[in-house]
Parts: C-alpha cells; sequence; structure tokens
C-alpha cells in the first residue's frame, strides 16, 4: 500500500472515529442534546468562565456567610447563573428531567423517570381539565410527562431563560404545546393570580429557595381552597450527624455542586409546610428500602464522564465549545461523587417526599358578613357547597343540601360539618346534574360576580321554599358514622331490646317468611334523607327471601324536602316466592367509612353509604313470640 493511501485510510478512520466518540456516544440520552452544542445557556461565550468563577465564589464561602447573604434577591441570580452553566451539560448527560428517581430493575433510567414523574401527578390527583402548577420546571421533563400521564394543563416556572425556550421547543416538538405552559419567573413571587391552580408540584427545585416558607407560601396562594401540592425535596436524613466531618463535607459538597443555599433537615419541611397554612397529608422518603438506590446511575456512570471529559475538552481546545466549559464539566463530576457519597452512607435523600392540601377554610375567611360559594375540592369541581359566614367561625353557618342549618361552635365542628356534607356528595351531583341551571348560575357567579345578586335571589328562593331546621352541630348528630363497613351497628344492640329481637315477619301476599331480623331493624325516629313514614327500615336482609330488581326512571318525584329529583333510581324489593312488591332498597344508609374519603384524600369525596331496605309495613305481615 501507497504511503499516501495508509495516510488517508488513516485520516478517514480517525474522522469516523471522532464522529463517532462526539456526536453518537457524546449523547447519554437517545434524542439528547449533541456535545457540539454545549452552548452554555444564555450567556455569551467569551463570559462562560467569568461567570463560573462568580458563581464559585458564591457558593465556596464558608456556609454561615452564604445564609447571611441568602436573601431572597442574590439567591436567584445565582442559581440563574447556575443553570446557565449546567442546563446544556444536564441535558446531554442525563436527559429532559433533572431529578432523581429510585432505580427499576429491569427498566430504564427513562422509564424509571417518567413512573417518578407520573407518581406525583396522581398524588395530585392532576387530570384533563385541571390547571397544574410546576413549581421550577427545568426544561420540562416532567411537564410533558405529567401532561401526557394525567391529560391536565400545566403551567411550568423556571428562573432561567434559557430553560424557558429549551422547554417550549421540548414541548413543541412532543406536539404538548397546547397543554404545556412555560413561564419565566421567579417561584418566590410568582406571576398568577391567588387561586388560580388546581394542583402544583416541585421536584426537586425548592431546595434552591433561601427559604422555604417563601416558597411554600407563594405555592398555598396560588392553589385553590382544598387542592394538593407534592414537593420532592432534598433533605440531610437522621442518619446525618452535624459533628462528624466526612458528613459535613459530603452535604456542603452538594450544596456547593448544586447551587443550594444550605440542604434543610428531613424534620422542617412539614413544619414549614404547616406554618404556611397546608395540611400535611402524607410525607415520606420515598429512597428508603424496598426502593432501590437513586445513585446507582450517578455511580455507573464514571467511565462515561471520563469519556465526557475528554469530549469537553476536546471541543473546548477547538473553540467548538466554551472555555469554562472544562471547569464546569469538573465540578460536576465532583458533584456526581458526593451524592452518591451521601446516597451510600444514607445521610442525604434527593427525595423527601412532601403531599399538602390547602385547606378548604382558610382562616380568617369568615371575618367580614360575606357569601362564599365553596368549591369542595379541586377532585370534585362540580360539587360546591353554600357557606354563609358573617362576623366569625362561631357564627359560620353551613347550609348543607340537607337544608338543615349548623350552627358551627368551633373547627372541630367544622370539620364534622364536610364529613357530614361529604355523604351527601353524590345526591348533590346527581341534583346539580338535574338542575343544569343551578349548575349554570353557580359557574357563573364565581367567573362573572355581577349576576351575584341572581344567585343570591336564587338562594333566597331556595330557603323559603324549604324551611330549614336549625341543629347545633355536636359528634352526636352524625350517629351513624362507623369507622368501617364491618363496624355498622345493628340500629338494635342486644341491651336495647332482648324482646325486640324476637319477632316474625311474612309477606302480606302469600304468607312466606322473609326472615326479617330485629336485631338489623332501624329505630323508628332514624333520620333518613328519604324519610322512614309508613315503613320499616333493615340494615340487612336475608338476600334468599327475595328477588331484586334496578329501578332507575326519568320521573318527577318529592319524597322529603331532602329528598326530590327528576330522576329516580332504587332497587324494589319483591318477594321472592310470589313477585310481591315489598318495599326498595335506598343508598342513605349510614356512611360506610369515617372521614377522609375513599382514598384517604379528605371528605371531598363521596363516602360510600350502606343500602337501606326499606318495607311498607303493609306489604308485611309481623307477628312477636
Ligand atoms: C436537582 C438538581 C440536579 C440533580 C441532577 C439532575 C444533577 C446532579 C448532578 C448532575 C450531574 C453530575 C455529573 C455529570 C457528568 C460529569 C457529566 O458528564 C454528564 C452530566 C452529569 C451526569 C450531571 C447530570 C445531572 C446531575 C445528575 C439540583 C441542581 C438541585
Ligand atoms: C434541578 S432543576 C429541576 C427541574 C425540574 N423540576 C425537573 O425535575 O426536571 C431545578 C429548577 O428549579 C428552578 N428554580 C430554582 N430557583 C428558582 C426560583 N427562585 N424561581 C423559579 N425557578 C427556580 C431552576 O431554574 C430549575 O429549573
Amino acid at each position: 500500500m501507497e504511503v499516501a493511501t495508509a495516510m488517508w485510510t488513516a485520516v478517514l478512520v480517525g474522522a469516523v472515529a471522532v464522529y463517532w466518540f462526539v456526536w453518537v456516544m457524546g449523547a447519554a440520552e437517545v434524542k439528547g442534546k449533541r456535545a457540539v452544542s454545549l452552548t452554555m445557556g444564555s450567556i455569551t461565550r467569551d463570559k462562560v468562565q467569568d461567570k463560573y468563577k462568580q458563581y464559585w465564589s458564591f457558593f465556596r464561602r464558608p456556609k454561615e456567610d452564604i445564609v447571611a447573604a441568602s436573601d431572597n434577591d442574590d439567591v436567584p441570580a445565582f442559581v440563574d447563573t447556575f443553570y446557565n452553566l449546567v442546563t446544556d451539560i444536564y441535558e446531554w448527560g442525563w436527559g429532559q428531567s433533572f431529578h432523581f428517581s429510585p432505580s427499576i430493575p429491569g427498566r430504564s433510567h427513562r422509564d424509571a423517570t417518567r413512573l417518578h414523574e407520573e407518581r406525583a401527578a396522581d398524588l395530585i390527583a392532576a387530570r384533563p381539565g385541571r390547571r397544574i402548577l410546576d413549581v421550577g420546571c427545568g426544561v420540562g421533563g416532567p411537564m410533558r410527562a405529567i401532561a401526557a400521564h394525567s391529560g391536565a394543563h400545566v403551567v411550568g416556572i423556571t428562573i432561567n431563560e434559557y430553560q424557558v425556550a429549551r422547554a417550549r421547543a421540548h414541548n413543541r416538538k412532543a406536539g404538548l404545546h397546547e397543554r404545556c405552559e412555560v413561564v419565566c419567573g421567579n417561584f418566590l413571587e410568582m406571576p398568577f393570580d391567588d387561586a388560580s391552580f388546581d394542583g402544583a408540584y416541585s421536584i426537586e427545585a425548592t431546595c434552591h429557595a433561601p427559604r422555604l416558607e417563601d416558597v411554600y407560601r407563594e405555592v398555598f396562594r396560588v392553589l385553590k381552597p382544598g387542592a394538593l401540592y407534592v414537593s420532592y425535596e432534598w433533605v440531610t436524613t437522621a442518619l446525618y450527624r452535624a459533628d462528624n466531618p466526612a458528613h459535613v463535607e459530603t452535604i456542603r459538597g452538594i450544596e456547593r455542586g448544586d447551587a443550594l443555599p444550605g440542604l434543610r433537615a428531613h424534620h422542617e419541611i412539614a413544619e414549614v409546610a404547616r406554618q404556611v397554612g397546608f395540611e400535611v397529608v402524607e410525607e415520606r422518603d420515598q429512597a428508603l428500602p424496598p426502593a432501590e438506590p437513586w445513585w446507582t446511575r450517578l455511580k455507573m456512570g464514571r467511565i462515561a464522564y471520563r469519556r465526557n471529559h475528554l469530549v469537553v475538552s476536546a471541543l473546548a481546545a477547538l473553540r467548538i465549545a466554551p472555555k469554562g466549559v472544562v471547569d464546569v464539566h469538573e465540578m460536576l463530576c465532583e458533584t456526581a461523587r458526593h451524592l452518591s457519597d451521601g446516597g451510600e452512607t444514607g445521610i442525604f435523600t434527593p427525595m423527601h417526599i412532601i403531599l399538602c392540601r390547602k385547606p378548604l377554610l382558610v382562616q380568617g375567611i369568615s371575618s367580614s358578613p360575606v357569601l362564599l360559594l365553596l368549591q369542595l375540592s379541586s377532585q370534585r369541581p362540580s360539587a360546591f357547597y353554600f357557606l354563609t359566614s358573617s362576623s366569625s367561625l362561631g357564627d359560620v353557618t353551613l347550609l348543607l343540601q340537607r337544608r338543615e342549618r349548623y350552627v358551627l361552635r368551633d373547627r372541630q365542628d367544622l370539620d364534622l360539618a364536610f364529613t357530614l356534607a361529604s355523604t351527601n356528595l353524590k345526591i348533590l351531583q346527581e341534583l346539580l346534574h338535574n338542575f343544569y341551571y343551578i349548575y349554570i348560575y353557580i359557574y357563573i357567579y364565581i367567573y362573572i360576580y355581577r349576576l351575584l345578586p341572581i344567585f343570591l335571589l336564587l338562594l333566597e328562593i331556595n330557603s323559603i321554599q324549604f324551611r330549614t331546621k336549625t341543629k347545633t352541630l355536636s359528634t352526636s348528630s352524625a350517629p351513624f358514622l362507623a369507622a368501617s363497613s364491618t363496624d355498622l351497628p345493628p340500629p338494635f344492640s342486644s341491651t336495647r331490646s332482648k324482646r325486640k329481637q324476637s319477632f316474625q315477619t311474612a309477606c302480606a301476599g302469600c304468607g312466606a317468611d322473609l326472615n326479617l331480623s330485629a336485631a338489623h331493624l332501624y329505630p323508628a325516629d332514624a333520620y333518613f334523607e328519604a324519610g322512614n313514614k309508613g315503613t320499616l327500615s333493615f340494615s340487612w336482609v336475608d338476600d334468599a327471601r327475595f328477588r331484586f330488581a334496578k329501578e332507575d326512571r326519568i320521573m318527577p318525584f318529592f319524597e322529603t324536602v331532602n329528598y326530590w329529583g327528576i330522576q329516580r333510581r332504587r332497587t324494589r324489593i319483591l318477594c321472592d316466592a310470589c313477585g310481591r312488591l315489598l318495599g326498595h332498597i335506598y343508598d342513605d344508609g349510614p356512611p360506610m367509612m369515617r372521614g377522609h374519603g375513599q382514598f384517604g384524600f379528605g371528605p371531598s369525596q363521596a363516602i360510600p353509604r350502606a343500602p337501606r331496605y326499606r318495607f311498607k309495613i303493609k306489604a308485611i305481615n309481623i307477628s312477636s313470640f
């Protein structure tokens, strides 16, 4: 082979190798950012190194100095600089989601990341029609996963303009730009209206806030009452010892390399949430076993870091990438080491999850005479309760669908009222569906205040039509609240009436024994929405003695002031022997569980009611022993 041919072959092989090394291997993620396009955010090429030095001089100071200097003005500026420096490298080497997730054996990092994000969406009940806030959204990896998974409309906020541009480009490319919005702004002073979101989440972002309470307070402000907020926090765990130099070094290393003004201890998070007014629904460290380690990818990536280091050095030497990129990359290698040390020793977790709810009634809301239409929860936007309040909580009057008026003396009464109210939710929803005009007025009332007088008029007409009873609410007002369906008491306990245990019932038509038991008979004065006049109600019947037939008719009915409508659904009870109609099953029995709804998310969820077997007295023959 001639020398020239050999040389050309070598050049060609070299070029292919460089191409493969930089362009193919250079992107850690499929479709990820390429090494050649490491532009370092919106910093001009010649300023990258200076900006890096500036960043480093701020975050390299002793911790006390950083804390002292960390007011809400300069930290966001340094965080912005940090993200200008690292965003491209993160995307290139990690992907579009800038956070950790527990590894899942047999699944890719991408899948594990997506599942971790979808969990946030599920926790806050994100779904179509809901407006969800992503606090510190990065380039929008989580936002897209959550919008695609839940169908919700997600609005993300980030301090970094470069990330806004990247996130918008990714949203467009993914075809999700109509449901994913990105705003450039400071999450310590968000440019959003009060009560304008149905839910919110923050994934490994609020750790950048100098004072957590400032960001939580903002999130609280923009959420609607009843809405949920989940935050994935970076914290030191109970294993961290401030007197252990190795621990201190690891934590300082994490803070320096991740633009954090100071990591918080795990127990501080819930305190802050409560301090700003949230109810803490749940709190846990998602990194604890049985979760697989989150830091394995960081450790496994060490060979890739060396390759990446070579790539960035080559690109910087060729002036394709700005000069400071090598320093930034080195800083990240160091950070990765501290992070995996923190994970391995268990002194640090990036996934301390806290789920909070903005209470339905915010303290102070009843300080002036107002009429409030309370949206019970973001989970059931169609359900409303009418709440009138005068000067203080003591005078708050809650008009339930039963049209009874409860005088609420304290916060506990109010909670109880909501528990009771939630048992009526199904009926209320049906009512709202049947009477669309009420529904429409409610919405109009909320969005266009001008129609308030008309609404008030309607409300007034309503209360004239249906006399309201005034009751003082106490625990005894809820005699049927049971801890679980198995706790449901037979209406007569054995001590209450031995005599009543022994009676026999037969079908008035054919005389067949109905085996109805006195032990399951409700007292004659028991309250049921659909009433109990001229009938006997049981909590249980022997199925073998009856046939059941569902009845679903569009037919106006008016049984009691608390039970009326235009569509009637109930189940007919027929004698099994002769087919005679004996009564009906109503679903207005005792609530089947206490307080917090089927999924533990509070009283806004419908609590299932036990069936009530209601027999016409005329249809059965009763004989006592
Ligand atoms: C939540 C935050 C960021 C968390 C992680 C997404 C990032 C923390 C450390 C980052 C990385 C470290 C090493 C880099 C490596 C040297 C490089 O070659 C490729 C990118 C890295 C793997 C990079 C990727 C993102 C991190 C894992 C903080 C900031 C609150
Ligand atoms: C580690 S990233 C996480 C991004 C995103 N949650 C994710 O998981 O991909 C942290 C994000 O918080 C944002 N952030 C930090 N401080 C902020 C502030 N004061 N206001 C708005 N965004 C901020 C950063 O710009 C960045 O987008």
